[in-house]
């Protein structure tokens, strides 16, 4: 299999990865002392390994809309002992933050993908990422969070979000990035109606081919799986599985979820029949 440049890794490219979540915001669990958060990240952590992950997201800050920001110290104090904690996990370790500043720090600590929901449009992310071999997800948002779901409206949504990744795979690759170290995610949920979501994920397999760069997806409980099951949010593990499969179907090389176990044993369900 070609080696696409995951960090320490050589993940298979013969199938889709599983990237499990692992929020390390304190909203994500209950008392929110900072030990107590470690202790649930890494056990987290563990159980998503024996479920089956391949590539674990460790994320400090929420980016729903209206969610508050969180200061750069506060990240760093939440991601880094996780990141040192699954260094030697077996696992590939991928980090979600447009901050370039953690980057840098992600990168110093070995992590193997920087997760970028802003597609490193900070100034200072490319020069943060750039002297290293960790995968880069660059991701298409409109606006920015606060105010992405307003009223989101494009001409032609797989058009202009295409044309988007295009300019970010441009401007990396310019400033002397290997873009074989590209991931490319049209951000599903990031200023985009249900409509315009599927719409993006009908487009996988055009998106890889205009743009030469591998996809992933991240649909799991979003409100794109909400709209067509009319189930909240803590119910949306059938369609979750349903959204994994398509966007296998569609030409995802990393599929993004909250539910590990399930996942894997979907896509195997599904690989067995190719
Ligand atoms: C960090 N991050 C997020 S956070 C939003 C989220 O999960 N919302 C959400 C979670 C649970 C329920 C409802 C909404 N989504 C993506 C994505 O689609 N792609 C990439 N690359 N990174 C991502």
């Amino acid at each position: 299999m070609p080696h696409f440049p995951f960090g320490r890794f050589n993940l298979p490219r013969e199938r889709t990865l599983v990237m499990g979540i692992l929020n390390v915001t304190p909203d994500s669990f209950s008392d929110g002392g900072q030990f107590a958060a470690l202790d649930f990240a890494i056990s987290h952590a563990e159980q998503m390994i024996r479920d089956g992950v391949d590539i674990i997201d460790v994320g400090g800050e929420s980016t729903r809309p209206g969610a508050p920001a969180v200061p750069l110290e506060e990240e760093l104090r939440r991601v880094l002992p996780v990141l040192f904690a699954l260094r030697d996990c077996g696992r590939a370790i991928s980090v979600d933050t447009y901050k370039p500043e953690l980057m840098r720090e992600a990168v110093l600590a070995g992590v193997d993908m920087i997760n970028d929901v802003n597609a490193f449009r900070a100034p200072g992310a490319i020069e943060a990422v750039r002297d290293s071999d960790c995968a880069l997800c660059l991701m298409h948002m409109l606006d920015k969070p606060a105010t992405m779901q307003d009223k989101p409206a494009y001409a032609d949504v797989v058009r202009e979000v295409t044309a988007f990744l295009r300019e970010r795979i441009d401007v990396l690759t310019s400033a002397g990035i290997d873009r074989r170290r590209l991931w490319i995610d049209p951000g599903f949920g990031f200023g985009k109606t249900v409509e315009h979501n599927y719409a993006l994920l009908k487009a996988g397999r055009q998106m890889v081919a205009e743009l030469g760069v591998p996809l992933l997806a991240g649909l799991s409980r979003k409100s794109m799986i909400g709209a067509v099951t009319g189930k909240p949010v803590e119910q949306r593990l059938a369609g979750s599985l349903g959204g994994a499969l398509a966007a296998v179907a569609h030409g995802a090389g990393i599929v993004r979820v909250h539910d590990v176990a399930e996942t894997v044993d979907a896509l195997k369900v599904w690989y067995a029949a190719q």
